[in-house]
């Protein structure tokens, strides 16, 4: 296969403090147990090690080795807990480094290709550049154009990213756009979980070739596991670390080196073979007698290059690491993420359409089961007052139904880009949850506000003044508000859509029944009657009823303001039910907060 262009084809501006420092990452000793409930895993066995500036590093071995476990130690994803020791010192530069730290002068890029679908290739990078990188407008677009240029992605830049619902661009070009999110800000090291896993040969090779002249033409130091490198790709590893069983059994050169190596002690690879299989055939553990030769290629490596590699860690790179800082401040990151959240909303029409089209299908059917329900001048009877009771309960219901569904389906998702990209940086969770909050609350209030007007002249409710329309309406948007509220505390709650989405329904049924229709909000036993402050249920039944039935001249006979024996005034359920609307998206914000652990 020939090389992909010239070494030298490629460049990204420099960096504009001028700075231009190699990065050497050393880790010595490392050993991470994971404690499990009766017994424990040792994963990674006292391992050192060096990854080189200038050079691709590349962590190889059987599946289950301690690749992807080592990477994320790197990356300072692992701390201590009740369920993990992790021992040794990992240090880049010979300074020791935090999570935070590490942000500044590196990047990392998960296995998985966790970008926003209803995005354009071109946009996924100007909101990387914008949020990560400094300059006026221009020199960002700038960045944007150099590193599509460098990826190859002139062609699908104004594609979509594409997923369940949007058709978008292949594996490989989603891959090299994960990358190209963490290139654009340049970094000094980058380390990276499988690029390759997925891929054909020939768009696996065009990866590693671009992070090899990336590493070659500008100092940079490129780290990554990989599970079967092609030959092509096995000779352009610069530095190669093999492990089995959470030990290392080579590490040193790439090409002919590893291959010489393991003749020298046994393992003579077959001529025609790709040395990278040949390597893996005899590493594999699902092979007895590769098991029983463990010891030998670790006493090997003991002997052999485990001194040379204490040597080459001695000798490592010394010097200050760059402390980038996130240059943005607080309202342009709400900004960015404001246009960004629009874009997504507007290039789901189908979603609205489908929304809207529910509203109004909804207030239809409803307007024609309650059609006219006779109001105090039409001497209501009994009958009449429940058939409205029923009408507003579920009335609040559905509103808040119509909120809280699309966001518990959503927000799992969406979390996961909100996670690495808070990860990398790029914004912290005030900004992200304000901005998305700001363009989520429009459709949540809207529709419910929709779907009242409809449906009020339908059923015949209370027109003694224009105030009583616009308060239904008021009411209910806010409903809708506090089920997008409730949506984000179950959406950071649930791991995924599917659990999300069966839970959630399940565990609103108390809401329902102390929401003072099912049961007298007089008649619940003290001891569990609590339950219903935190209904919204309660507090927008109470302020819609109250609302109907109350007239200015001559009431209901029954009284059912009475009847029903609401504990608050109209008003007063109001501000209850703003409270905790801010209450649950409060609780959501602050889950959100602690969710961004170290994404793995
Ligand atoms: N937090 C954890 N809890 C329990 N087991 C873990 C944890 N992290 C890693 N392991 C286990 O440690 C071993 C190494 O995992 P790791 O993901 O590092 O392997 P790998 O070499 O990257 O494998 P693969 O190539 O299949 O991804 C596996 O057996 C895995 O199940």
């Amino acid at each position: 296969m020939s090389d992909q262009g010239s070494p030298n084809s490629i460049k990204i501006s420099p960096k504009q403090t001028g700075e231009c420092e190699k990065i050497d990452i050393v880790f010595k000793d490392i050993d991470y147990t994971v404690i499990k409930k009766k017994n424990q895993q040792h994963i990674l066995r006292g391992v050192s090690g060096i990854c080189k500036n200038s050079q691709v590093n590349a962590i190889l071995g059987s599946s289950g080795a301690g690749k992807t476990t080592l990477l994320n130690i790197l990356c300072q994803r692992v701390q201590n807990s009740s369920t993990q020791v992790l021992k040794g010192d990992i240090l880049a530069n010979n300074i020791a480094y935090s999570a935070d730290q590490f942000t500044q002068f590196a990047s990392y890029v998960m296995q998985d290709d966790i970008l926003l679908e209803a995005l354009t290739v071109k946009e996924c990078f100007q909101f990387a550049a914008n949020l990560k990188t400094t300059g006026t407008a221009e020199q960002k677009s700038k960045k944007v154009e150099e590193i599509t240029k460098m990826l190859k992605l002139e062609k699908c830049q104004n594609t979509f990213i594409g997923g369940n619902f949007v058709k978008g661009i292949s594996g490989g070009e989603k891959k090299r756009t994960s990358i190209g999110y963490e290139l654009i800000s340049n970094p000094q090291c980058i380390f990276l979980d499988e690029p390759t896993s997925g891929l054909d040969s020939f768009t696996a090779y065009c990866i590693i070739d671009l992070l090899r002249r990336y590493a070659h033409n500008q100092n940079k130091t490129v780290v990554f596991t990989i599970h079967q490198p092609s030959s092509d790709i096995w000779n352009m590893l610069d530095h190669v670390m093999l492990m089995v069983e959470g030990q290392f059994i080579y590490q040193g050169p790439g090409g002919m080196n590893v291959v010489n190596y393991f003749s020298s002690i046994g393992f003579k690879c077959p001529i025609h073979s790709n040395p990278a299989d040949y390597l893996m055939s005899i590493m594999s553990n699902g092979n007895e007698i590769n098991q029983k030769n463990y010891s030998l290629y670790y006493q090997e490596y003991s002997n052999n290059l485990k001194p040379v590699i204490m040597r080459e860690i001695q000798q490592s790179q010394q010097g200050n690491l760059p402390a980038k800082q996130l240059g943005t401040s607080y309202f342009y990151q709400i900004a960015q993420i404001t246009l960004r959240q629009t874009k997504i909303l507007k290039r789901n029409p189908i979603l609205f359409i489908a929304r809207l089209i529910q509203s109004i299908l909804i207030s239809l059917l409803m307007g024609a089961i309650y059609w006219q329900i006779p109001g105090p001048l039409d001497n209501p009877t009994q009958r009449n007052i429940n058939d409205k009771n029923g009408f507003m309960f579920f009335w609040v219901y559905g509103n808040f139904m119509m909120a809280l569904l699309p966001c518990v389906l959503t927000f799992p998702q969406e979390k996961q880009t909100y996670l690495r990209e808070e990860n990398s940086k790029l914004y912290s969770v005030g900004p992200y949850f304000i901005g998305k909050y700001i363009v989520d609350i429009l459709p949540s209030a809207f529709f419910p506000a929709l779907s009242s007007i409809i449906v009020y002249w339908m059923i015949g409710l209370n027109t003694d003044n224009p105030g009583k329309v616009l308060f239904l309406i008021f009411v209910c948007a806010i409903q809708g508000i506090t089920g997008l509220g409730l949506g984000y505390l179950c959406g950071c709650i649930f791991q995924n859509a599917q659990v999300s989405i069966a839970v959630t329904p399940m565990l609103l049924i108390p809401f329902m029944l102390f929401g003072g229709y099912y049961k007298n909000q007089g008649d619940y036993a003290s001891w569990i009657g609590w339950i219903q402050y935190l209904s919204p249920f309660k507090y927008s039944f109470s302020a819609v009823a109250q609302n109907e039935y109350s007239y200015e001249g001559q009431g209901y006979p029954q009284n059912p303001i009475h009847q029903l024996n609401f504990d608050l005034s109209m008003w007063e359920s109001v501000g209850c039910l703003i409270v905790l609307s801010f209450a649950y998206t409060i609780v959501a914000f602050v889950l959100l907060s602690l969710l961004k652990q170290k994404v793995q």
